[in-house]
């Protein structure tokens, strides 16, 4: 495997060592630390992304989510796998202004002193002008009748390459602050990203024919036709939105949590983007096109980073970004909302067809089996059993494994 992979020596030695983050390098991280927290570290295969196949690193404790993904990566092989384009790597900071009196006027004082505030926003960050990212742009935001009276916004709009950009934009914000005081006259509070990324999106396509569907109780016409009512349910009831998108996050959290990437960041812009327009909904969106196929598109904000935050600290997350070949945040952007898209998918087959259970519970018996008391060989043996008599609970893995121990 670690040969297939294109692994050095040490880098397998890195995923067999349980003491793959050194201590001394997690009390770096954080505060108080009291020891490390692991998690299984899977690989979804089957991944094709326009036109390269990819090798998925998903970080997660859930059962049924890596065999999903790459069940559903497989079928979409056959018509090219999956297609993907992004936006620039653009995040907004956003700098609240309080105590004005005239806050059109404000406005338009901003907009007229643009340029001078991107110029002073980009001597923050040399390195970053340097490889073609920076400050690009100034959006004025007015709320004329909060219940604390007038307030303006202002956004900055940078560009922030292959960092995830928090850090970037909070200290072009901080920066900018001043002159925004003195050019408007007000008083400045917040000085923070949005995670509303909605200026940074990636998006993913995908093309599955009927008879990759096709099982012995369904033709493949019927489960397309299942699918698309199932995501239409989703589209139109929030209560549903809520956990279809939450199956597209079972694919995308793993593969951020293994880069080393803010994931409650993108949890928050991706809900955020769900209800832009005023209506919670689905972030993907399935369809029948004119052979009869099914066609599923996502598209989401994506604020990921190769460079900044855990990425670079985290041992295992420089490794997942190796196992995955990419060159900039944007292909990894590309890459996550392909498996959203894979993962939604992978839901919505089964749900929609036999149902989640059987597929989920069977993988699921192996945690019902250890959480019993059951090791090495004996797991298999409970779960064999728990499979066979589809019934997969904690109180029949006991007995069972009672059972087995008195033999
Ligand atoms: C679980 C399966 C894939 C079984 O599916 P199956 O047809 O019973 O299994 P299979 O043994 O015939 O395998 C089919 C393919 O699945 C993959 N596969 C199968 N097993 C493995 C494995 N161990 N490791 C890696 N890959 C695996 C693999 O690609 C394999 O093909 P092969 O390689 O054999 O040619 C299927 O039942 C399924 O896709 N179920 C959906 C599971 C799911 O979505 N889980 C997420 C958790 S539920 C949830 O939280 C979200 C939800 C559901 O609420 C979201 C929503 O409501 O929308
Ligand atoms: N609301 C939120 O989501 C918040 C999140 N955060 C946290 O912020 C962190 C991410 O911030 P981020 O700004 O990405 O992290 P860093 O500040 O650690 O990294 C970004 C910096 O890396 C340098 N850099 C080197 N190579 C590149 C490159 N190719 N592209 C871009 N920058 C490069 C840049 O300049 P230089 O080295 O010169 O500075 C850049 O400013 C995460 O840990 C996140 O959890 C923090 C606050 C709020």
């Amino acid at each position: 495997m670690s040969r297939h992979l294109g692994l050095a020596e040490e880098d397998t030695a890195l995923l067999r060592d349980s003491g793959a983050l050194p201590i001394d390098i997690a009390d770096g991280m954080i505060e108080n630390v009291l020891g490390k927290f692991e998690l299984p570290l899977g690989l979804a295969g089957n991944f094709m992304v326009n036109g390269r196949d990819v090798l998925i690193p998903m970080a997660v404790e859930e059962p049924s989510v890596v065999a999903a993904a790459s069940f559903m990566a497989k079928l979409a092989r056959p018509a090219g796998g999956f297609l993907t384009s992004s936006s620039a790597p653009l995040m907004r900071a956003q700098i609240q202004i309080v105590g004005l009196a005239d806050p059109a006027n404000a406005r338009l004082s901003l907009l007229r002193n643009k340029a001078r505030l991107i110029e002073l926003a980009n001597t923050k960050d040399q390195l970053l002008n340097k490889l073609g990212g920076g400050c690009r742009d100034l959006e004025v935001h007015t709320f004329l009748d909060s219940p604390r009276g007038p307030m303006v916004v202002a956004h900055l709009v940078v560009d922030v390459r292959d960092a995830m950009g928090a850090n970037t934009v909070n200290t072009m914000a901080e920066a900018v602050a001043p002159l925004i005081e003195e050019i408007t006259g007000g008083t400045v509070r917040l000085r923070i990203l949005s995670n509303l990324a909605d200026l940074r999106l990636a998006r993913a396509q995908v093309r599955v024919a009927p008879e990759h569907f096709e099982t012995d109780a369904f033709s493949g016409t019927d489960v397309i036709d299942r699918i698309i009512d199932a995501y239409t349910f989703a589209a139109i009831d929030p209560y549903r939105a809520a956990t279809h998108n939450k199956g597209i996050m079972n694919g995308i959290d793993p593969l951020i949590v293994a880069t080393g990437n803010d994931w409650r960041a993108v949890e928050a812009g991706a809900h955020a983007y769900a209800c832009r327009d005023g209506h919670y909904g689905s972030l993907t969106t399935w369809e029948k096109d004119r052979e009869g196929h099914l066609v599923g598109t996502i598209e989401m904000p994506m604020p990921v980073g190769l460079v900044g935050g855990a990425t670079k600290t985290h041992p295992l997350a420089r490794l997942a970004l190796k196992i995955l070949g990419v060159k900039t945040s944007q292909e990894l952007a590309e890459i996550a909302v392909a498996v959203g898209l894979a993962q939604n998918l992978g839901a919505l087959r089964a749900l929609a067809t036999e149902g989640i259970q059987r597929g989920h519970m069977a993988l699921h018996a192996r945690n019902i089996a250890l959480s019993a008391g059951a090791r090495g060989a004996e797991v298999d043996q409970l779960v064999r059993q728990m499979v066979q008599d589809h019934d997969v609970r904690s109180d029949r893995a006991e007995a069972l494994l009672k059972a087995l121990r008195e033999q």
